[in-house]
């Protein structure tokens, strides 16, 4: 017998009640039979939630079972000619109806679902609560060519905003490059867009020119769906920002070609500033009503003429309707400036600047309305024209040399909901995101490029009819500055 007894731990102190637990013994072949019974409803239920998966398996293997090899690989023959002949009678219906249905469900097997609880967790949107775990329910996967929509119910307390934060990880966590997240239609849900192969990698060649320009929707080029863009220009102006060379002239002169077929009927009037000397602009001198290019006094007391043109036509309009319809007495006014800030930050004569700011603030508060636009495209988005910025109801956003841009432009959070301009590769000039007011999503699109050539022609061939007699507008605003 020892002579001291050494007890590891702490005494537990002496309770005044001691219930002793009755010992269960479970026999083993309980326990064995139990596991069973569990692996076997799991089984059942995976075999259900992948029945598209299981129930060919089975038949095959019956079918082999019950008539042999040939005949299983005569029927895969036949199942194999079905599909082809289906994507060759009607091929969208075969890829809608039947291949990218296939695609998405072995996506969300072998790329989502395999990683995505350690996905979920190294980007930051998984949880923990009370010792457990808890990670966002992938919902359903769809794909088409170009990409795939996850849709995703989201943890208590997390809101899409959060999942465009992380867009961008997730995708690169999936082996992606890009992704955008968005709101569901039901709350507690977002779906996220994973680009696979960018479908605004080609160059869109020029529009056709419609013969009344549509100013509810003019199309400048084609979204991510392969659709024409179209840009709302009644009661709206826009502001395009990109670093040098990513595509503003092809913005611009989409944008004057959507307008042609009014030009030349009378409908629209383009007036172009281009402060950088008339190097982008003047190839479609032909088109404009007026062309200002060299000193910034010149360019001021154009800008002073519209405003004179805007307050005669609100004078006139006033009580009689809210939006201007243009007609050919009364056309459309569209000024067209390549570079906002060579306007408002780089003129060295302050009195001419302040004059110009102050006739570029009229014209954007109170031109919409009566049909006066300011198209104004932006390289440097500094300061100084970031007083204008929230006068642009329709703002894009091509290549930006650096993120914090991005809000600066387009708006804030504009960048967290999925405008990336500062991503936008430089082989890719013309991509870009347009922001709408009151639209919480951007808008990625690939604006039509029109070359020297296509400037040139198009200046012949929509070129101003009716040059020499000015509309009754412009006779009335010569007659109030005598
Ligand atoms: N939509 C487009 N699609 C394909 N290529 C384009 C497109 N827009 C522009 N490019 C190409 O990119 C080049 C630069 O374009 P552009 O001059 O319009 O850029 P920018 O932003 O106006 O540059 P800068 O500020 O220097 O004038 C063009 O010469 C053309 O080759």
């Amino acid at each position: 017998m020892p002579l001291i007894n050494i007890i590891p731990g702490e005494k537990i102190p002496v309770a005044p009640m001691n219930v002793r637990l009755p010992a269960w013994r479970v026999p083993g072949w309980l326990l064995v039979f139990w596991w069973l019974a569990r692996g076997l409803l799991r089984l059942t239920v995976l075999a259900v939630r992948y029945w598209w998966l299981t129930t060919p398996t089975v038949l095959a293997l019956w079918v082999r079972a019950e008539f042999g090899g040939l005949v299983l690989a005569g029927v895969v023959l036949v199942v194999a000619a079905g599909c082809g002949a289906w994507w060759r009678w009607h091929r969208s219906s075969w890829l809608r109806f039947g291949w990218y249905p296939i695609v998405a469900r072995v996506r969300m097997l072998f790329v989502y679902r395999r990683r995505w609880a350690s996905v979920m967790a190294t980007c930051g949107l998984a949880t923990s609560f009370a010792g457990d775990r808890y990670v966002p329910h992938l919902l359903r996967v769809r794909c088409d060519r170009f990409g795939d929509e996850l849709t995703v119910r989201m943890l208590p307390g997390q809101i899409p905003d959060d999942w465009g934060q992380a867009a961008e990880r997730l995708a690169y966590a999936f082996r992606l490059r890009t992704g955008q997240a968005r709101s569901a239609a039901r709350a507690d849900r977002v779906v996220l867009r994973f680009v696979r192969r960018d479908p605004l990698a080609g160059v869109v060649a020029p529009l056709p020119v419609p013969e009344v320009p549509a100013l509810d929707g003019l199309a400048l080029g084609v979204d991510e769906d392969g659709h024409p863009y179209r840009l709302r220009l009644t009661g709206s102006h826009v502001l395009i920002a990109g670093a040098t060379g990513s595509g503003k002239g092809s913005v611009l002169w989409s944008l004057i070609r959507s307008l042609a077929g009014g030009i030349r009927s009378g409908l629209v009037e383009v007036w172009a500033f281009d402060p950088k000397g008339g190097m982008e602009l003047a190839a479609g001198v032909p088109l404009f009503a007026r062309f200002a290019y060299d000193d910034p006094d010149s360019m001021a007391g154009v800008l002073d003429d519209a405003v004179k043109r805007m307050r005669l036509r609100a004078a006139r309009l006033r009580g009689v309707t809210r939006q201007h319809v243009p007609t050919v007495k009364e056309p459309l006014l569209v000024l067209v400036v390549d570079e906002l800030a060579a306007l408002t930050a780089y003129i060295t004569d302050r009195k001419v600047r302040d004059r110009i700011k102050e006739s570029l603030g009229l014209l954007l508060s109170q031109g919409r309305a009566v049909g006066v636009h300011v198209v104004a495209a932006l390289q440097d988005p500094r300061k100084d024209v970031l007083p204008f910025r929230d006068l642009f109801p329709t703002r894009i956003g091509l290549r930006l040399t650096e993120p914090e841009q991005v809000d600066m432009v387009l708006g804030d959070s504009a960048r967290d909901r999925g405008a990336l301009c500062d991503r936008i590769p430089e082989s890719s000039p013309g991509v870009g995101f347009v922001v709408l007011d009151g639209v919480r999503e951007p808008v990625r699109v690939r604006f039509a490029y029109l070359t020297d050539d296509d400037i040139h022609h198009l200046g012949h061939t929509h070129r101003r009819l009716d040059t020499t007699s000015d509309s009754d507008e412009q006779e009335a605003a010569r007659e109030d500055q005598h």
